[in-house]
């Protein structure tokens, strides 16, 4: 007969019984929470562990954590309705999905007065290093850390993001010794874009210039910082939602995840030590809070630092704010970067449109210059288009603190919205991708189309575009991300036409279905991106070759 080892069957019997009576609590409580609003009835809620772990099964008994991105054509369809709910039975908890900018700014817009935070229980992963910016609830101790960190994002950090990101580039040129290749094939461009942003927030970010050929390594010299940060991001979920036991696992996935951490660890609190002696002795030296450096992690510890605040973060709350600024500042970047090359590869049309603005504005005989940024919005018209696409914070959760009323639009195609009420401790999920391919807001959403962020040129925040967050709490390294991604490419696309790495036969549209696909790590993120490089002919060489 069946058996559990040391668990007598009554015991069993009423753990199960229990286990029942609570989950269906459960459900009945969380189809209030959502206000009763339809939507999908499922055993696991994605973000639990055991959504993680687990394949989807056929829909909907488990979506699968990828359903976001798998399901963007049809699942708002299905409900006829862009707030849906998701009510699991088995784990975890019920919410309300919505892809409607209007719910989305009640929500996530509100600032530090607002009843709406980050749960802890999803920001674990961010918080795993200790307290920072993009973990903290929400209140005062949001307000706290944003006070402290917002000085270091200012113009002479964009200045120094579009210098450095010149320096990287060419070194790259170099190194890669690309300067006398005429094409080059790269299997997966994320390769280097992400070891430029990287190395763009090691400088930046840190001040620590590194050279392409020369990556920064932990402090025992076994790992890149790249490396570590790359498995951390793959593994943080394990880290942060696996039982202990699984991490003392004599499994080499797991001892790599291990010295993954201990390197970028070990790198971090060695930042932080030295960087704060540094700063305080300059700041004796000179009898003043002047420093020479610019980056954002010396004006950080500057801030903190400062007489003026009374509220100096602690060496666990400044270890987690470096976490932040290196896994926030490469991983979205890299990605998106990788993706907006995808995209112009498949759209050459598009990609001659960003050319021909690189050309009128910077032209061959110089380099492009931080002034040139606004003037090249084509080329962030690129970047923006791919981020609508896919976007790398690809959902916001918040729980509300006092019983609220939310208004949302009764379907797919009306404006009229009804009044959800909402009790204590419901959630909310701020589905990215659902905005920004909802018709209601931009037609054609399956469409590549950069012309839609043309008006850039004159207003510098559209309201729907939401990839960056909208409200207070938004993507605070957001001009930094632009800046560097406008930069990189305008060098690349004046250098190299794109074109994407075909396999023998394979068209266009077959390259892009296989590659230009997403799916959730951390963020979410487009798959490996294969392109070839070819170099341009100037008009001046073309003239001297005929
Ligand atoms: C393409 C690049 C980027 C994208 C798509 C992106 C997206 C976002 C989004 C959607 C949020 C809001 C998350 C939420 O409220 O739940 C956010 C917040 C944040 N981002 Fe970014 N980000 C990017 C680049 C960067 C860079 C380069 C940095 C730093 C150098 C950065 C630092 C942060 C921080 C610290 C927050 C938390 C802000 C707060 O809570 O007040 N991000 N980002």
């Amino acid at each position: 007969m069946f058996s559990i080892p040391f668990v007598k069957p009554w015991a069993l019997a009423v753990g199960v019984v229990l286990y029942t009576l609570t989950r269906a609590y459960k459900v009945v409580r969380g189809r209030k929470e959502v206000g009763y609003v339809q939507g999908i009835r499922t055993l696991f809620e994605p973000f639990t562990f055991l959504g993680a772990v687990l394949p989807s099964l056929w829909w909907p008994l488990y979506p699968g954590v990828n359903f976001q991105w798998e399901r963007r054509k049809s699942l708002y369809k299905q409900f006829n309705r862009d707030t849906v709910s998701i009510v699991p039975y088995l784990a975890g908890s019920a919410r309300l999905w919505t892809a409607n900018l209007d719910v989305a700014k009640q929500v996530v817009a509100g600032g530090a007065s607002s009843c709406w935070i980050k749960p802890r229980e999803y920001s674990r992963a961010l918080l795993f290093w200790g307290m920072n910016l993009a973990g903290a609830e929400g209140g005062e101790l949001w307000r706290r850390h944003r006070r402290i960190m917002g000085p270091a994002f200012n113009n002479k950090t964009y200045a120094l993001v579009w210098n450095e990101t010149l320096r990287v580039y060419k070194d790259m040129m170099v190194h890669e010794g690309w300067e006398s290749k005429t094409s080059v094939d790269i299997p997966i461009v994320q390769t280097y874009t992400f070891k430029l942003a990287l190395f763009i927030i090691a400088s930046c970010g840190f001040g620590l210039p590194f050279d392409w050929s020369e990556p920064p390594t932990g402090e025992d010299d076994q790992m890149t910082i790249q490396e570590a940060l790359r498995v951390v991001s793959e593994t943080n979920f394990m880290y942060t939602m696996a039982p202990s036991f699984v991490l003392s696992l004599p499994l080499k996935k797991v001892k790599y995840a291990k010295q993954a951490h201990d390197a970028l660890d070990a790198f971090m609190r060695h930042q932080v030590a030295v960087r704060k002696v540094e700063i305080r002795r300059e700041i004796a030296e000179n009898g003043s809070e002047e420093i020479s450096r610019d980056d954002v992690f010396s004006r950080l510890v500057l801030a903190n630092e400062s007489e003026a605040e009374k509220l100096p973060l602690d060496d666990q709350e400044m270890i987690g704010s470096t976490f932040v600024l290196l896994f926030a500042g490469h991983e979205t970047t890299g990605h998106t970067l990788a993706a907006t090359l995808g995209f112009l590869a498949v759209h050459p049309e598009e990609q001659d449109i960003a050319y021909d603005q690189i050309m009128d504005v910077v032209g061959h005989d110089r380099d492009p210059t931080f002034e040139d940024y606004s003037a090249l919005y084509k080329v962030l018209a690129a970047f923006y288009e791919a981020l609508r696409f896919i976007p790398a914070g690809s959902v916001m959760i918040r729980q509300t603190t006092a019983d609220t009323v939310l208004k949302v639009p009764k379907d797919l195609d009306s404006e009229e919205a009804e009044d959800l009420v909402i009790p204590n401790g419901s959630i909310v999920s701020v589905d990215m991708v659902g905005i920004q391919y909802n018709p209601r807001y931009f037609p054609d959403p399956f469409a590549y189309k950069p012309s839609r962020w043309y008006e850039q040129e004159t207003t510098e925040i559209p309201d729907v575009f939401t990839a960056f967050s909208i409200g207070p709490r938004a993507c605070i390294g957001r001009k930094f991300a632009q800046v560097e991604a406008v930069c990189w490419l305008a060098l690349l696309l004046r250098d190299w036409k794109v074109e994407p790495l075909l396999r023998p036969g394979e068209t266009h549209e077959e390259w892009r279905e296989r590659v230009l696909s997403a799916q959730l790590v951390m963020t979410l993120t487009v798959g490996p991106v294969p392109l070839r490089f070819v170099r341009r002919v100037t008009k001046v060489e073309s003239v001297i070759s005929s």
